[in-house]
């Protein structure tokens, strides 16, 4: 389970104790995620997650407060940190960054149907037209376009003949491409938008959660991550009616571009690079630990099926 940080009751006690929120009546540590630590934490006043931020650096944590009291602002379905009495929102606890959050109701969906899907790619149209152009809150993201070209040269041989063809022609296209993907339209990207970042009760969706990895960049980015994760099937290929589904959704909120239709087929094989390379890595650091490691077969496999693209982006000339 990742549960990097343990935690003992009096201190979380002492923790909680200036949000004014009741006694700790429970808490318990959360096995799912695998990058940072997570508590559920029963108060007096409510259910909350406490997060103890284990990657990236502190100096990104109040970029990350700021972008989801401007999402929370705007209605959509996220958590927030929540303020001590003395209107302190960013804590440290056992030496981390440290977050208290409402718990959201709704759990994850294995299989996504396309009524979960339509209501993916609405939630981020919704996200995106809330931060686009002049709105968006600049960060670059750490797992960019630089950073899967160099990885992706570290790690190459790591791995077989087919897997080296396969990533090598990738990293070729991306650095090829490379203006033209951070040229299109931005906005802040959640850039991690997997079914274990959503909740659902039923077909409704009721919350967006983990937002460590937003960023500032392209909203086709944001769009290809979360269609490599909802809309694959087992062996990798896109599932064309969720796919229509997420990207008919989206594109009511807002129409593609042409330069984004015209690039969404290198954007897909982008995002399986990204998270290819990401699970490689986790893979290699956290061997033989008890923490929870995604495979990097599925992207390999996602990446292998999206060097044909049949479904293309809803756009109208
Ligand atoms: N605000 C919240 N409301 C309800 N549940 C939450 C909330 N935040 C986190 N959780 C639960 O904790 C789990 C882990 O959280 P999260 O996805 O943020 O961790 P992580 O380590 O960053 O994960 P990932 O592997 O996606 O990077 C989630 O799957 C969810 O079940
Ligand atoms: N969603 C990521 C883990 C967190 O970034 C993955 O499935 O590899």
């Amino acid at each position: 389970m990742s549960v990097f940080t343990p935690l003992a009751r009096p201190e979380l006690e002492t923790f909680l104790a200036p949000y004014g929120l009741g006694r700790l009546l429970d808490f318990q540590g959360i096995a799912a995620g695998s990058e940072n630590t997570n508590f559920f934490i029963s108060l007096e006043q409510g259910e909350f997650v406490l997060t103890l931020v284990e990657r990236g650096p502190v100096a990104e944590m109040p970029f990350f407060i700021e972008l989801l009291d401007v999402l929370h602002d705007a209605d959509l379905p996220v958590p927030y940190a929540l303020r001590t009495t003395d209107g302190v929102a960013l804590r440290t606890l056992a030496g981390k960054p440290a977050l208290l959050q409402p718990r959201l109701a709704g759990k994850h969906i294995k299989d996504a149907n396309a009524q979960h899907c339509a209501q993916v790619g609405e939630l981020l149209g919704h996200l995106h037209l809330a931060t686009q152009g002049e709105k968006v809150l600049e960060r670059k993201t750490d797992r960019g376009l630089d950073w899967m070209l160099s990885e992706g040269a570290q790690l190459i041989s790591h791995l077989n003949d087919t897997q080296q063809h396969l990533l090598q022609d990738a990293l070729t296209e991306i650095e090829a491409q490379k203006a033209d993907i951070l040229a299109l339209p931005r906005a802040n990207v959640h850039a991690d938008l997997f079914r274990d970042n959503a909740m659902f009760e039923g077909t409704h969706l009721t919350g967006l959660i983990d937002f460590y990895n937003a960023c500032s960049g392209p909203m086709l980015y944001d769009v290809a991550i979360a269609l490599n994760d909802w809309c694959s099937d087992a062996d990798g290929m896109i599932d064309a009616p969720r796919a229509r589904a997420l990207l008919g959704a989206y594109a009511g909120l807002r129409p593609f571009t042409a330069k984004e239709a015209e690039l969404w087929p290198t954007m897909l094989r982008v995002a399986c690079v990204r998270f290819w390379l990401s699970r490689l890595i986790a893979a290699e650091s956290f061997a033989g630990q008890d923490v929870l490691i995604h495979d990097p077969a599925e992207f390999e496999h996602r990446l292998a099926q999206r060097q044909q693209v049949a479904v293309h982006l809803p756009f109208a000339l």
